[in-house]
């Protein structure tokens, strides 16, 4: 920053220097003196204009290398706050709208820092030594440059903030179309089979349209407001050359102090003249700035490094007392007063002792999946308490808990690597016969025998395509794979299995769960016979908790659960 204002002071002097060089041999060839005594005033022109040049380019380079740096810093940061703010965060945000301000958004960010930052450095030094030399030569003309400053910047100010709030919708509705784009493209086979995918293009050209038609709006305001700014600056050169040329007329001033003055007053208002433009052109770099600095400032989730949780045993203890919880509210709801959203989970008490094993049953949104997350620490309850081993907490996102978690997602996550690197993901020095035996006891070893490479087949996104109960079983060999962890959450493990597999995969499952705390949310309710205990929720309570073979005996909110589904299989 330092350097940039030096380079723009010295800027302004050779600013100076330039005009004056060019006056004085102007005013010589003017008043017909010798061609020798312009060559004075010519070297002092070619070596301002020379210096010029040089800090222009030499802020090009600081600013470039200034903005290149606080990007760099920013990109680890944002990544940080992202992964620490945890998938409920991203789910909000948006994956489109997170992955543009990750890529674009920051590049957007480095071209307004290092157009911006010299230009708001010229604005604030080179007009106020060009208004000096301008006073010290003529003061009225220093007077009226020093009276038209103010006003432009007031017409600034105000066609900057038509174009902040075109730009702010602008910038919604990019979001909204990237986060349009991403859901179509991860949508695109379940729109294909309802045979809408044609409808959803037309969805996704109507808000590319909206995008369009903002996007034009904002660049009609950048040009009015470079048009005014340009008309205006025009009008006060104009406005001083009339002022200088009436002077001269009477003789009220000499022909050097006029012709300087009037070379002056253009470069006096070239700064502003700059902002202007560049503040029009880098608006959206602006707006990508704000984004990022909002999630940098976003509060991290409560998270208790101190709560020490040496080991999960079987006299280990977990209390959830009174738990009540509910999701953030969109962003565009979230101004409005009378929307209020639903409580996911509500007054849920529950206690959890040693190893056991419990089902988590319900209808679809009964809130399962969301008593899943908060047990992995990706939620905060917003009521209630939690005692773990006899100490409270108001959360269950502690790094000792969940070092000593396996978690199962619904549609667990693949990594772009080989089917290896993916089993020893959270355990990257298991041996290559470890992985062998966690992928046959997952139930891998019938497709793994299908390919020529094996366990070092590549998979993930752009590699060969898996199906969604060949990423369960790699998600259970994982687990299989590291014994250290004591605690398994469970949400739909065996979602995508057939029933056969799914019965070979409870094989190998139900020992793990003898010296585990398992607790796992699901549909089939055939699982009941192997677990300890059942809870039921409805609507975000629990109705009912117990031994499975009890509460199956009777009349209850499970025996009606099971009257709905009929077969194995819960849902609406
Ligand atoms: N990210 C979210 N933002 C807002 N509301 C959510 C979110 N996730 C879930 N909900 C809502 O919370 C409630 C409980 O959802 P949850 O996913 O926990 O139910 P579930 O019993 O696991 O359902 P399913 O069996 O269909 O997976 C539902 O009303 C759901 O709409």
């Amino acid at each position: 920053m330092g350097v940039l204002a030096l380079l723009s002071t010295i800027q302004a002097v050779a600013t100076v220097g330039q005009a004056y060089g060019l006056t004085r041999a102007l005013v010589s060839i003017w008043e017909l003196h010798s061609l020798n005594s312009i060559v004075l005033p010519v070297c002092i022109f070619v070596t301002a204009f020379i210096a010029r040049q040089l800090c222009e380019v030499g802020k090009k380079w600081v600013a470039s290398h200034f903005a290149d740096q606080v990007v760099k810093d920013l990109r680890p940061q944002v990544q940080h706050k992202l992964f620490k703010a945890g998938p409920a965060s991203m789910a909000q945000r948006g994956t489109g709208a997170t992955v543009t301000m990750l890529l674009d958004g920051l590049d957007q960010t480095k071209t307004y820092i290092q157009t911006i930052m010299p230009k708001m450095l010229d604005m604030g030094i080179i007009p106020v030594v060009i208004l000096v030399v301008v006073w010290w030569e003529n003061s009225l003309a220093g007077i009226v440059l020093l009276v038209v400053f103010p006003l432009l910047m007031f017409f600034m100010a105000i066609l900057g903030i038509a174009a902040r709030d075109k730009s702010d919708k602008q910038y919604a509705a990019f979001q909204n179309l990237n986060n349009r784009f991403v859901d179509t493209i991860l949508g695109l086979p379940t729109l294909k089979m309802l045979g809408v995918s044609d409808n959803y293009e037309d969805e996704i050209y109507k808000v590319s349209e909206r995008f369009r038609k903002r996007t034009m709006s904002v660049i009609m305001v950048a040009m009015s407001s470079s048009f005014a700014l340009d008309f205006f600056t025009t009008l006060s050169i104009a406005v001083v050359a009339v002022f200088l040329g009436v002077n001269l007329i009477h003789a009220s001033v000499a022909l050097f102090p006029a012709l300087f003055v009037l070379i002056l007053a253009p470069e006096y208002f070239l700064p502003i003249r700059q902002f202007g433009n560049d503040y029009h052109a880098t608006l959206n770099g602006k707006n990508a700035l704000n984004d990022i600095t909002t999630v940098l400032q976003t509060p991290d989730p409560a998270r208790d490094e101190d709560l020490n949780l040496d080991a999960w045993s079987e006299d280990s203890d977990l209390k959830l007392s009174h738990i009540s919880f509910a999701y953030d509210m969109p962003h565009e709801e979230k101004s409005d007063a009378t929307v209020t959203t639903p409580h996911a989970l509500q007054d849920i008490s529950l206690h959890v002792h040693g190893y056991q094993s419990i089902a988590i049953v319900g209808r679809s949104g009964s809130g399962k999946s969301s008593l899943i997350d908060m047990l992995a620490g990706f939620h905060a309850p917003q009521e209630g308490n939690i005692v773990l081993d006899g100490i409270s907490t108001t959360h269950l996102n502690i790094a000792s808990w969940q070092r000593h978690i396996w978690y199962i997602p619904q549609k667990p996550y693949i990594f772009h690597g080989t089917i290896a690197d993916n089993i020893r993901f959270y355990t990257p020095d298991a041996s290559d016969e470890q992985i062998q035996s966690a992928a046959m006891q997952a139930g891998l070893g019938d497709w793994l025998s299908t390919l020529k490479d094996g366990l070092n087949t590549a998979i993930g996104e752009g590699n060969r395509a898996i199906s969604g109960g060949q990423a369960q079983r790699i998600a259970l060999a994982r687990v299989t794979l590291d014994s250290s962890r004591e605690i398994l959450l469970f949400d739909e493990p065996t979602a995508h299995l057939d029933i056969e597999t799914e019965y070979e995969l409870k094989q190998t499952l139900v020992p793990i769960m003898r010296h585990h705390l398992v607790i796992f949310a699901t549909h089939r309710l055939h699982w009941l016979d192997s677990v300890d205990r059942v809870v039921v929720l409805d609507k975000g309570k629990v109705v009912q908790s117990g031994v499975p073979k009890e509460l199956l005996t009777e009349a209850g909110p499970l025996q009606a659960l099971i009257g709905e589904i009929g077969g194995g299989h819960v849902d609406d």
